[in-house]
């Protein structure tokens, strides 16, 4: 009876092909255990669409650029929206931030917030005295501990972490501090699990029934993060709101202040609460802090790995820049090879597996199959980006087949490399992500000879991730600096 319903079910409908389905869990006990590489399997049985259930939820995965092209560009406003997880409910301020919104009048005034306030090219260039700070805090710091092994990811966390600070609430907040609650340590711990968490695959979000026992005990994570989040968000609102009140004719200095200007207009078609406030803030300091800082790890990484890549970006760097200076925002336009380690480390090393989950909002016929209204889509970014079919030698960090292309090969109109995504739902600090990628791997480059921890072999270097929906390195790299530009410079 179940298969001739499920055939039956097929013949109605022009459905993409997948594994049949079980009543209840759907395909779950295929890919409950390890969603990532089980997925990935059935992808390569399936091809480059599928349709898999999540219990009852038909979730399709598209793995081809052509495929990614049909939901996000020929179907984009149809699938611009995002399915309601507990994500988005727990440390999305009930889908109140921007990540986690359904497409409506909340998520376009969100967006239309943040180019304006945060990404267009007037603020960027306002907040690059910041970025500059920031840096040279970042080449001091590691100046300081030349010759000593550390862990590079603790450091570019905290940069990208204090840039972002400045940008949005104008302060750290936190200090350097041993005590575990007013450390920034202690924001970078909270916004990594943030990231992590708004990655998971939660059984309870797929079989609802069964959500009030958490199987895995990711919602009671959520909650418990979100509460401390929260007590943080609080705290700055409240010191910027003391600010405005202490100031005659206040002039808004940073993200917060702008946002909290906006919640006294009564002409926004979209009220903005305090929730919303915290939902916008948490955005950036989700999308922006960990996407960023782990970029440039893996491409330090890539260049430990394969010495030959740091030798020849270095000799770029001698002939552009020279060894009397550092590396300015300004000149990242003649380094073509540092580009070109860029783009080769965000195609091998996406921040995910899969772009954040799409979500249809009517039926639509997409590549001539039927897709229902509420059909979620995973856009298989990773496999996309490692198809043989486009790239030789997929799984060879070569940046050279990058030299001659522009980075806006990695802006999503090219199908084949979506690292920020496409369309509508396009990562809206793509910009921002890339120059602070670009400039600080080109800084990290000339400034230092950077060397593997102590007792790591070239070949002990790991490039795999943790296999998780975020793909952060499986093992942290260790490195030793040492300074190579005049002493005065750091
Ligand atoms: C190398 C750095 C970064 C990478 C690789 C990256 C990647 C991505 C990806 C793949 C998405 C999902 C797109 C989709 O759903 O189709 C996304 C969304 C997003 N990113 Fe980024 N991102 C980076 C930096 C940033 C920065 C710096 C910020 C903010 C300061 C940011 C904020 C966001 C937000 C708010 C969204 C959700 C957009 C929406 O749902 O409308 N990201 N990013």
């Amino acid at each position: 009876i179940i298969s001739k319903t499920i055939f039956n079910q097929k013949l109605e409908k022009h459905l993409p092909p997948g594994p049949n389905p079980w009543p209840i869990i759907g395909n779950l006990n295929l890919i409950a255990f390890d969603p990532r590489r089980s997925i990935q399997s059935l992808c390569e049985k399936y091809g480059d669409i599928m349709l898999l259930k999540f219990g009852k939820f038909p979730v399709v995965i598209a793995s081809s650029s052509e495929m990614a092209r049909q939901f996000l560009k020929v179907n984009d406003a149809i699938f611009a929206s995002r399915p309601a997880l507990a994500a988005g409910k727990f440390t999305g301020y009930d889908y109140k931030n921007m990540a986690w919104a359904p497409h409506g009048p909340h998520w376009i005034q969100a967006r239309k917030i943040y180019h304006m306030e945060v990404f267009s090219d007037k603020k960027m260039e306002s907040f690059e005295h910041i970025r500059v700070e920031e840096r040279r805090d970042l080449v001091s710091r590691l100046c300081s501990l030349s010759g000593k092994t550390i862990m590079l990811k603790d450091h570019l966390s905290k940069y990208t972490l204090s840039i972002i600070c400045r940008m949005l609430i104008s302060k750290k907040y936190f200090v350097e501090s041993e005590h575990e609650n007013s450390s920034s340590k202690h924001l970078e711990s909270m916004v990594g699990e943030l990231l992590d968490l708004n990655g998971v695959f939660n059984i309870g979000d797929w079989i609802p029934w069964l959500s009030f026992l958490d199987l895995q005990g990711y919602v009671g994570r959520m909650k418990a993060l979100q509460k401390k989040l929260d007590k943080f968000y609080d705290y700055v609102i409240d010191d910027h709101e003391a600010g405005r009140a202490a100031e005659k004719d206040f002039n808004p200095k940073d993200l917060v202040d702008v946002l909290l200007q906006m919640a006294e207009n009564p002409n926004l078609e979209v009220k903005i609460t305090r929730d919303r406030i915290k939902g916008l803030i948490q955005d950036i300091f989700n999308g922006g802090i960990d996407s960023t800082a782990n970029a440039i790890e893996w491409a330090i990484r890539e260049t430990l790995k394969h010495p030959h890549i740091a030798e020849k970006a270095k000799a770029e760097l001698d002939k552009v820049i020279g060894r009397k200076r550092w590396v300015e925002e300004k000149d990242l336009t003649q380094l073509p090879y540092i580009d070109a380690i860029v783009m080769e480390t965000l195609r091998l090393h996406p921040l995910a597996t899969f772009l954040t989950y799409h979500y249809s909002i009517k039926d639509s016929k997409v590549a001539g199959y039927d897709m229902p209204k509420g059909t979620t889509v995973l856009i298989n970014i990773w496999s996309i980006a490692r198809d043989p079919k486009t790239w030789d030698s997929p799984n060879e960090f070569l940046p050279e087949r990058f030299l001659g292309k522009e980075v806006d090969v990695l802006f999503g109109s090219n199908f084949t490399l979506l690292p920020f995504g496409s369309g509508r739902r396009r990562c809206p600090g793509l910009s921002f992500g890339l120059k602070v990628l670009r400039i600080t791997l080109a800084n990290l480059l000339h400034g230092f000879n950077l060397k593997l921890g102590e007792g790591i072999r070239v070949k002990d270097v790991c490039s795999e991730d943790m296999g998780t929906a975020v793909t952060r390195p499986k093992v942290p790299l260790a490195v030793v600096v040492e300074p190579t530009l005049p002493h005065d410079l750091y």
